[in-house]
């Protein structure tokens, strides 16, 4: 302590015209000596900190670890009152035996950097919504979302496959992102500026399609336009066409879409001439082609060319976890989309929308999300804001929220009990999840009439 403090004094006029902050403690971690430009930095007057423990006038302090461990610590952050300091804090030995009689802390005044650095960050964050909003508005480039393993196998895939020409094969449910995917392919590639033109197979009725695909000379049957008019292949030179449902294809027209790839060649219906293109196909499906090809009801040979790079797409109920992620960035859009706040969601209402399993995938909870803010006029949306359908489905019938209409406990019960009997197909599994004997679960089925 002595030879601190003589320490101390022989340098002292060198420490108080330093620019930087100064604290030395002692092996107990009581202050010894602050300089000038601690009182400037942190605001808090040394002749009142002088004197007291590290610990009492900085509690989140590293000076106590270092003094315990004899160990330097270099550029810690520390808040003191409301400065941001980064500090220096090495031990001070004893030059004999090397024990630890003290430690100094040097620090210097970061909260303006600081404060810079919030800001940048708040920036970023205002960039980064902002051209979400435009990329929408624009209407191009689609932001495609998932954290969920699968869905991040699936974009990187997508993403190998935006810089080669394959043709690519998207396989999942109907509304899982399938068209989203496609047209992530094409944005990222060399074609981002050309055509990407979707058509749905199985929506155009049969005798109509190959006249859609291929175009049509003047005069090749009954209606036909006097001018003949150009096929979506055509339209989509220097593009991408998707294919989407190709399950759906007429099986005597996936011979001439084969043709159509193998020779990058069209011939329009009613036509004779040859014109060549370059398009890349996309296809999509919801339908199990392999089974399909097996019973002969699609062509193998146009499955394995399509088949060049398979994409998996998994339904929405497969990766819950992103459900929140998806309900926010889709009550951003259609806040924009319909003028309006972004509304928030009731816990209640939260829980039935992260329980619900979505047969319809992404397109069902976004058309949820629309009709509910339509349905709410107060910008949070409840369980009333919800579609009946919804409601029935969860074994969430209970409501937190003051908003929410309170059930009759009965009709929790009656839930609960459908909800385990449809999940554990077996009654006795169900009274003993439910916690209570076989005949009373038998004489509640009753009761409430529950059919099983
Ligand atoms: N990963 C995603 N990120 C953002 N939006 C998505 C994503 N996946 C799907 N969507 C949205 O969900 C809706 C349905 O997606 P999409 O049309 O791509 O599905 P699909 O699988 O092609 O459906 P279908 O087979 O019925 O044609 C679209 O409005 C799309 O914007």
């Amino acid at each position: 302590m002595k030879i601190l403090s003589e320490m101390i004094n022989s340098i002292e006029i060198i420490l108080n015209h330093v620019h930087e902050g100064i604290v030395i403690a002692d092996k107990d971690g009581k202050i010894l000596y602050v300089n000038e430009a601690n009182e400037r930095i942190t605001g808090l007057e040394n002749k009142k900190i002088l004197g007291k423990y590290v610990r009492e006038v900085a509690p989140d302090s590293s000076i106590p670890d270092v003094i315990n461990t004899g160990r330097e610590k270099l550029g810690v952050k520390t808040r003191v009152n409301d400065r941001y300091v980064i500090s220096n804090i090495v031990p001070i030995k004893n030059k004999g035996c090397g024990e630890v009689i003290g430690a100094i802390s040097v620090f210097l005044d970061i909260t303006e950097l600081e404060n810079l650095n919030a800001k940048l960050i708040k920036a970023e964050e205002k960039i980064n919504r902002l051209s979400l909003q435009l990329s929408s508005f624009i209407g191009n480039e689609e932001p495609i979302i998932g954290k969920n393993a699968k869905m991040q196998k699936a974009f990187s895939l997508a993403l190998k496959a935006a810089n080669i020409n394959s043709n690519v094969l998207i396989i999942g449910e109907s509304g899982t992102g399938k068209e989203v995917i496609a047209k992530f392919i094409h944005d990222k590639g060399v074609r981002k500026h050309k055509p990407f033109i979707a058509v749905n197979c199985g929506a155009i009725p049969e005798n109509l399609l190959e006249s859609e695909l291929f175009g049509y000379e003047a005069g090749a049957f009954t209606g036909a336009s006097s001018k003949g008019k150009p096929g979506l292949f055509e339209q989509a030179e220097g593009g991408t066409l998707f294919l989407d449902e190709i399950g759906d294809m007429p099986y005597p027209l996936q011979v001439k879409l084969l043709r159509v790839l193998q020779e990058k060649e069209i011939i329009r219906v009613g036509g004779t001439q040859k014109i060549r293109l370059d398009v890349r196909v996309i296809a999509a499906t919801n339908k199990d082609l392999e089974m399909m090809v097996k019973e002969k009801k699609f062509r193998e040979d146009l499955y394995y060319r399509l088949n060049v790079i398979k994409i998996d797409v998994p339904p929405l109920k497969e990766r819950k976890e992103d459900l929140p992620l998806y309900i926010s960035y889709f009550l951003n859009r259609l806040a924009r989309r319909l003028d309006r706040a972004k509304p928030k969601i009731a816990s209640a209402a939260m829980k039935m929308l992260l329980n619900y399993d979505y047969p319809g995938n992404i397109r069902e909870l976004e058309n949820i999300l629309e009709k509910s803010m339509i349905i709410d006029d107060d910008d949070l949306i409840t369980v009333e804001d919800l579609p009946e359908y919804l409601i029935k489905e969860s074994p969430y019938q209970y409501y937190d929220s003051a908003k929410d209409r309170w059930p009759k406990l009965f009709e929790v019960e009656r839930n609960l009990i459908e909800e385990s009997l449809k999940v554990f197909k077996n009654k006795s599994k169900a009274a003993q999840v439910l916690g209570i004997p076989r005949s009373t679960l038998y004489r509640k089925i009753k009761e409430y009439g529950i059919n099983c």
